[in-house]
């Protein structure tokens, strides 16, 4: 099985590498779908009409019936189920994001409290601000976004993760105020819900149409409001550490979490984020010392990084 999942990637990796570096036809280093858009697809008048595919919400969710949503990616949602319960785990499936936490709050502090005029050095800088963590998972960034004082609603897609940061949030008065909700993006999206900033972290190398993905988070933004996504690099250094090591070496993450092709490279993340209406104001890198263990901020965007953009004033 982890032999079979190596031998996938790495024929993902050598047909793109050869796409890229090999094929002189190759002249686009972008991800082709994101410059063609997923629009000009739909609208192609000789495309047959695509199957309408049941609604992949996991778990016992109203929205079974409803709109099918083009962030959803049933399998990408199905590994995240299968390991809801070790969310708050700090030595399990998610040790990586829980040892990341503070560096990306870190950027997020200092960022949003430039963006939004506030003191980054008060306990509670976001106090008055209404925030959404997209993706939120068990909660590991809603939660300290509601102690820095912001207004949190988290949604996630999987109805497990949603039930567990429920009960996670529920253990202290201050996080117990969390508006959490099994939904996507694209559903608030049409209930017209609007948020002073909203927040991808780790979610779109997950999603069915990254495009798409974020001109919901744009929709959900208000006018000079805040919007951050943070991902991958689609690199050859990203492939060796974050797949082969972090899957296959050190066991931090079950094997075949991720798959390198639907990474993003920073160009990619700022042109959608733009042709969304986000204007990328600042990109950081996630960088880790194996010596201390600890992850540090860094101008290194060669395999994890983070995005703040702003919401162009419509
Ligand atoms: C790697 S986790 C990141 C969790 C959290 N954002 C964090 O960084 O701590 C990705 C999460 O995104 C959720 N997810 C994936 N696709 C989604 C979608 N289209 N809409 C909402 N949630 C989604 C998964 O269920 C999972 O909980
Ligand atoms: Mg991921």
């Amino acid at each position: 099985m982890a032999s079979k999942l190596l031998l996938s990637q790495l024929r993902t990796l050598t047909n793109l590498t050869y796409r890229r570096f090999i094929n002189p036809e190759f002249i686009c280093p972008l991800r082709p779908e994101l410059l063609i858009g997923s629009r000009t697809y739909s609208d192609a008048p000789h495309l047959p009409p695509v199957d309408p595919v049941p609604s992949p919400i996991i778990g016992d969710n109203p929205l079974r019936k409803t709109k099918i949503s083009s962030s959803l990616n049933q399998a990408e949602l199905a590994k995240f189920s299968a390991i809801s319960e070790t969310w708050w785990d700090a030595e399990g499936p998610f040790k990586p994001l829980h040892a990341m936490n503070p560096t990306r709050l870190a950027f997020i502090r200092s960022t949003l409290c430039r963006h939004f005029g506030k003191d980054p050095y008060c306990a509670k800088p976001f106090e008055g601000l209404k925030f959404l963590d997209v993706g939120c998972g068990g909660g590991i960034l809603s939660e300290p976004l509601a102690r820095m004082g912001a207004t949190v609603t988290g949604v996630d897609a999987v109805d497990k993760n949603i039930k567990i940061a429920r009960l996670h949030a529920d253990l202290d008065p201050v996080t117990s105020s969390i508006d959490y909700l099994c939904t996507t993006a694209e559903k608030l999206v049409e209930e017209k819900r609007k948020f002073d900033a909203v927040f991808a972290l780790e979610v779109i190398e997950h999603v069915a149409d990254p495009a798409e993905f974020c001109k919901s988070l744009s929709a959900l933004t208000v006018s000079n409001g805040a919007t951050v996504v943070s991902t991958i690099n689609r690199s050859i250094r990203a492939y060796a550490t974050a797949i082969v090591a972090a899957e296959y070496i050190l066991h931090w993450l079950p094997k075949g979490t991720h798959d390198w092709s639907s990474f993003l490279t920073p160009e990619e993340l700022v042109l959608i984020l733009q042709r969304a209406s986000i204007s990328v104001q600042e990109i950081a890198g996630f960088v880790y010392n194996p010596l201390t263990g600890k992850w540090f901020l860094s101008d290194d965007i060669g395999v994890n990084f983070i995005a703040y953009g702003a919401k162009i004033d419509e």
